[in-house]
């Protein structure tokens, strides 16, 4: 899934095309009756009710009997005999298991695109899948839709097997009210990424709302295609949804092998296999009977996995690991419209992330931070300067100002240690908990997301103060050869007097 999940952390254009045609339907067909669902229609504060009572589909996130009804609809309708089955594991409550010995280089699953879903699946309601592909509506909010759309028709869907093995509230952001969100995740740069995604899957159900739903409310029922029934397709796609690159770069939900979880110790991810015809791994690693099978969800850090997947991997685990690093620009600075000019052409802000590794940080970061720290005298620079920092510019991209290292560096080490000291006081005030979340169903919510909080802040301030670190020592050494420097330029003056 390493490749295919990339698309996850990709920006997501959920918003729909401007334009929407309202061509009535050429052919109208009858509609299969929907099964009678009692959703809710759109609430905003998220986590004041549970889901579980408004999603009448799906199972509970540990369910065997549900996966057991799957595994054996899938083998009627096509998949071949496996090497491995659904358990209960103890890393991400339902996973694939071997059943045998499997070799390292194996190819496995051999899921046969009739049991793939894509924006070109069939619709049981021909005509609301045809309304939509009418309207332009990207794959994303198509697939949301049409997830939703077979969900309601229960049994009659040709995936009411498939639908109700998928947890009735996936562990996602999304599912995080705004109040927790700001709680639990203010140090962390996650909290933005998590109001702007949440943002946008509101935009994209009212959107579509605004423009098909509410012009062909016998297709799109409101009592069935709401927010909390967006939220709940969202929150699939999010944590579930492969992009295939040997299949047209297809976004696909691949039954069965979507039941497999994240290991950061694997690289093999989810493709489409020309020559069996099916979508496929390559074990990397062997495995023995009754061991819990991995792929990669691609190379994502632990905030990124925490977004989209709702978990957060072991301490010191993730080699993909990174933390948002905030910069700005003061609006006291001497030069301050020069700078912010600067960076507005070429698309960065007065206040700017920048990913930091445990390994180290981007050549961008310490360009915005030498613009940050230049002088008026510089000004003629600043552009130049704005341009590597934004990593849009074709020419050399490291640039030094030797006579403006330490201060950038300085500048870089202060805006760390604000982060660290965020970090810091809400471990502290968090308390240490040592709680087991590998079965959340036990845990109150607040205590589970509250560990999820502290083991994603944990892992974050890891790598800020191992920059620090490296920063401090970096700024001693500049100092102490400043310092060795004047003695020497010292020693020789008094030689000559
Ligand atoms: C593609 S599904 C995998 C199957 C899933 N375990 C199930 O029972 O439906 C992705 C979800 O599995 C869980 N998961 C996957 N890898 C995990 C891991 N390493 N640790 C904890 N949970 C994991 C998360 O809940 C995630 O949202």
């Amino acid at each position: 899934m390493a490749e295919a999940c990339r698309m996850f952390h990709t920006a997501l254009t959920l918003t729909l095309p401007p334009s929407f045609s309202q061509t009535p339907s050429r052919h109208s067909q009858p509609i299969p009756r929907r099964h009678p669902i009692r959703c809710s229609i759109s609430t905003t504060d998220t986590a004041k009710t549970s889901v579980t009572q408004k999603i009448p589909w799906g199972c509970e996130v540990d369910s065997l009997e549900n996966a057991a009804l799957l595994q054996k609809w899938l083998s009627d309708s096509g998949l071949p005999p496996q090497k491995m089955g659904i358990e209960r594991v103890e890393v991400g409550e339902r996973g694939l298991v071997a059943l045998k010995n499997i070799r390292k280089g194996e190819k496995l699953l051999f899921v046969p695109p009739s049991l793939v879903i894509t924006a070109d699946s069939e619709w049981s309601c021909t005509e609301a899948g045809e309304v939509l592909k009418r309207n332009s509506v990207p794959d994303w909010p198509l697939l949301a839709t049409y997830l939703i759309g077979e969900a309601s028709f229960m049994q009659s869907s040709r995936w009411s097997n498939y639908i109700s093995a998928l947890p009735r509230q996936p562990y996602s952001l999304l599912y995080w009210t705004r109040a927790e969100l700001d709680k639990y995740l203010e140090a962390s740069q996650i909290r933005e990424r998590a109001i702007e995604r949440i943002n946008d899957v509101t935009g994209t159900y009212n959107d579509l709302r605004l423009r098909i739903f509410s012009k062909h409310p016998h297709l799109f029922p409101e009592e069935v295609f709401n927010m909390e029934t967006f939220k709940w397709s969202f929150g699939i796609l999010f944590s579930r949804l492969v992009r295939l690159p040997s299949m047209d770069e297809k976004i696909a939900l691949v039954p069965w092998a979507d039941m497999l979880n994240h290991s950061c110790e694997v690289e093999t991810f989810l493709d489409y296999d020309k020559s069996s015809q099916g979508v496929v791994f390559t074990t990397d690693r062997t495995y023995q009977p009754s061991e819990q099978v991995f792929i990669s969800y691609g190379k994502k850090s632990n905030g990124e996995l925490l977004l989209s997947y709702g978990f957060v991997p072991r301490e010191g685990t993730n080699p993909n690991d990174k933390v948002e690093l905030l910069l700005s620009l003061k609006k006291s600075d001497k030069c301050y419209k020069e700078k912010s000019e600067a960076m507005k052409k070429h698309g960065l802000s007065t206040s700017q992330c920048f990913p930091i590794q445990i390994t180290g940080w981007p050549l961008e970061l310490m360009a915005y931070a030498y613009l940050v720290v230049s002088p008026p005298s510089m000004s003629q620079h600043f552009e130049e300067i704005a341009a590597v920092a934004s990593n849009k510019t074709t020419s050399k991209k490291d640039i030094r100002y030797p006579e403006l290292e330490e201060q950038a560096l300085q500048f870089i080490l202060d805006s760390c240690e604000a982060s660290i000291s965020k970090y810091s006081k809400f471990l502290q005030e968090s308390g240490s908990m040592d709680l087991d979340v590998t079965s959340p169903k036990q845990l109150n919510r607040r205590v589970f997301l509250k560990q999820l909080a502290v083991d994603l802040c944990t892992s974050e301030r890891r790598i800020l103060f191992r920059t620090q670190y490296i920063l401090r020592r970096r700024l001693r050494d500049i100092r102490s050869g400043e310092l060795r420097a004047l003695r020497i330029f010292d020693g020789f003056r008094k030689l000559f007097k």
